[in-house]
């Protein structure tokens, strides 16, 4: 990891109460299937992360580049936080690209956890971290070492729903989704995963490579606060090493708030459990997600709640000129 060659301000100069902007801004980037953040220690609460600001230090061509930006937060200092979350110590405070706030990001708390750990503010051999989101309290765990794309990272996901129930199941979906590429429209299936997702299944590989991504699909009715659509092909399942059946599905991703991106971590775990719940009961409880930036791996318990799987990767120390972001 590269050292910050010019002296960096802490994000704790950045206060709104300040009258004078930092100089500098110490961030980190960091990824996860290479969905990719810029990460903010603001331990304190003091930074005035703004939607406009959100936007340049994630622009590729102006700013850092990111498919979002996590704010690393003491959980007190989060005025919007859900109670249930009083109690975890440090807050996931997760927005996209162009400056909207979610609720969760799967790929994100990986990647957060890692950066937390990196801070000194987590030791993974004393057991999972609690992570307060919007969506709740979220454990990751140190599960799996480097085999490759770097240690692997366990998230405990809470509880996936599926609203539209058993009728929409058997009509395919409860909402129609029009890709670009695609000529049919296609029925989807709305899943929650803390966060808004739509589930389209295409039956080839043609198909997802046909669909542009550029613009967000058509989904009707669009849900109120908007969606993440997942097209997903099914690939069939194979036998782990441990003899378990396991399922594995390709996917792409349109994402709400920022566009196409290369991995989705809740959308991995809607993904899963809509063809999943497709499939019936015989359908394997562990999926691997492919996904254009690498690999997820996806169990669904029986009582509803989801595990997800991945690396997390942190690659750089960046200073953040903010006065040239805001030329
Ligand atoms: N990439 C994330 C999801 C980020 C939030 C999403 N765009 C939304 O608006 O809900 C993931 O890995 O889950």
């Amino acid at each position: 990891m590269t050292a910050p060659t010019t002296p960096v301000a802490s994000t704790h100069a950045s206060t709104a109460a300040s009258t004078h902007a930092p100089v500098t801004l110490a961030a980190v980037r960091g990824h996860g299937t290479q969905n990719d953040f810029v990460l903010l220690d603001d331990r304190d609460g003091r930074l005035d992360l703004t939607a406009a600001l959100v936007a340049r230090l994630c622009d590729r061509r102006a700013g850092v580049g990111g498919d979002g930006v996590i704010r690393l937060v003491a959980t007190r200092h989060v005025p919007d936080a859900p109670d249930a979350t009083a109690g975890t110590p440090w807050f996931m405070d997760y927005r996209n690209a162009d400056g909207s706030i979610a609720q969760m990001c799967g790929n994100g708390v990986r990647v957060f956890a890692r950066f937390a750990q990196r801070l000194g503010l987590w030791d993974p051999a004393t057991g999972p971290l609690a992570v307060g989101t919007r969506a709740g309290v979220r454990t990751v765990a140190a599960t799996e070492p480097d085999v490759g794309s770097g240690p692997w990272f366990t998230v405990g996901m809470g509880s996936v729903t599926l609203p539209a129930g058993p009728d929409a199941l058997a009509t395919g979906g409860d909402a129609q989704v029009d890709v670009a590429g695609l000529t049919v429209t296609r029925p989807g299936l709305s899943v929650d995963v803390g966060n808004p997702h739509t589930v389209v299944v295409l039956a080839q590989e043609q198909d997802l490579e046909a669909a542009g991504l550029t613009r967000a699909p058509d989904v009707t009715p669009l849900p109120p606060q908007g969606t993440n659509v997942e097209l997903v092909v099914p690939l069939g399942e194979q036998v782990a090493a441990d003899g378990t059946v396991v399922g594995r599905l390709r996917m792409r991703v349109h994402e709400r708030g920022v566009g196409e991106t290369r991995s989705c971590g809740t959308g991995a775990v809607a993904a899963a459990a809509a063809v999943r719940a497709w499939g019936g009961p015989q359908a394997p409880g562990t999926w691997l997600v492919d996904v254009p930036g690498g690999t997820l791996r996806v169990t669904l318990h029986a009582d509803g709640r989801a595990d997800l799987a991945g690396p997390a990767v942190l690659v750089a120390d960046v200073a953040v000129d903010v006065a040239a972001l805001d030329a």
